[in-house]
């Protein structure tokens, strides 16, 4: 697929740029690189992270997935109960307190499925798990491309647990393989637009702790905290855009930052494209409370503190295990469950503004 050059008379918002590799070998120029990333923005591209060539294998089955009838894929619904692995179609979620549709359409594969193959773990057994085009490729495909996702942001988190003066491992153990999550794969397809400004997702802060995006053309957006413009974050190749959710966000007491972002169509004449993107959420286990964790850190229990000042100290004592709280936000978004605009505002997490 060939994508028409980034148009250059577009503000677009600069990322600072990590490399894996230095990451795994625990350089301390790049660490701190990372640590300004995940504390000011949030966001920050990853390059030399080894899943490209695994990337593209899901893109190419994320595109035959897509090209199958609505009426098959409706068949792998991710339904109306907070449970996010499965299909969605376009006009599935809202993207705003006024009930418009978004406009993308979405498989997620829970890395439990991914991971238990060849059982299937949180979907019912195969003709009604996942589309046969990912069941085919559950084992040659998905699996590493999980497999290899979950080691990226592992090293990623380890790394910030240190950080965050966190006793070794502990962020980690909120993260098992083991444990059931809502961690997965999601491949997402956005249709050519002729309105650019048209919103596909919603303005929204991610669910969980890590999100590993791999995205060739444009279109997301960074809201920068003290901005109130809308900013392109420029898709680079070969470089991964990693961002931290809602979870870390919650669990270090607001030291790392859940950035509010979207996604609009690409901008100028990348916007006649089908609009493509893959992303890999890690997520708690199911039974982790959402809480900082200001008794094992002093510089938690420190920004917890200086936080009591603020308005928002709840922010970082929900209460709700992981799998409560993304439960409440998948099934809030969805159009099928709204009953007006407190919908809505009932699927938010960590967002401080709330961006109609
Ligand atoms: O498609 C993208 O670039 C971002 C997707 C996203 O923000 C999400 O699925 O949470
Ligand atoms: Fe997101």
């Amino acid at each position: 697929m060939s994508i028409p050059a980034w148009p250059e008379d577009v503000p677009t918002h600069p990322l600072l740029v990590v490399d894996y590799q230095l990451l795994k070998k625990r350089d301390a120029g790049e660490i701190e690189k990372l640590w300004e990333a995940a504390t000011k923005l949030g966001f920050w591209y990853l390059k030399d992270h080894e899943v490209d060539e695994l990337a593209q294998k899901v893109f190419d089955l994320g595109a035959e997935v897509m090209a199958l009838p609505l009426e098959e894929k409706m068949k792998y619904e991710q339904g109306d109960e907070g449970n996010s692995f499965g299909y969605k179609k376009a006009g599935g979620n809202a993207v705003a307190a006024s009930g418009e549709p978004d406009t993308i359409e979405f498989l997620n594969v829970a890395k439990d499925d991914a991971l238990a193959w060849p059982n299937v773990v949180r979907r019912a057994p195969p003709g009604t798990s996942y589309p046969e085009p990912a069941l085919e490729r559950m084992e040659s495909t998905i699996q590493p491309f999980v497999r290899k996702s979950l080691a990226v942001n592992n090293t990623i988190m380890d790394i910030l647990n240190d950080k965050l003066g966190l006793k070794k491992g502990r962020l980690l153990e909120f993260h098992t393989d083991e444990e059931f999550s809502a961690s997965e794969a999601r491949i997402i397809r956005n249709p050519p637009m002729s309105n650019t400004q048209k919103i596909a997702i919603g303005s929204h802060t991610d669910f969980g702790s890590l999100s590993f995006l791999h995205n060739r053309q444009g279109g997301l957006q960074v809201l920068p905290p003290g901005s109130e413009t809308w900013q392109y974050v420029k898709p680079i190749a070969n470089h991964a855009v990693c961002n931290v959710g809602d979870s870390l966000s919650i669990f270090s007491g607001g030291i790392l930052r859940s950035n509010l972002h979207r996604v609009i169509p690409p901008p100028s004449t990348q916007a006649n494209n089908v609009r493509w993107s893959l992303v890999f959420f890690s997520r708690p286990g199911d039974s982790s409370v959402l809480r900082a964790l200001a008794a094992e850190s002093d510089i938690i229990a420190e920004a917890v503190a200086l936080s009591k000042e603020g308005e928002d100290v709840k922010k970082f004592d929900t209460g709700p295990t992981a799998e409560e709280w993304f439960a409440r936000r998948i099934k809030n978004q969805r159009i099928a469950n709204r009953k007006g605009p407190e919908t809505w505002m009932a699927s938010r997490g960590t967002e401080r503004v709330q961006v109609a």
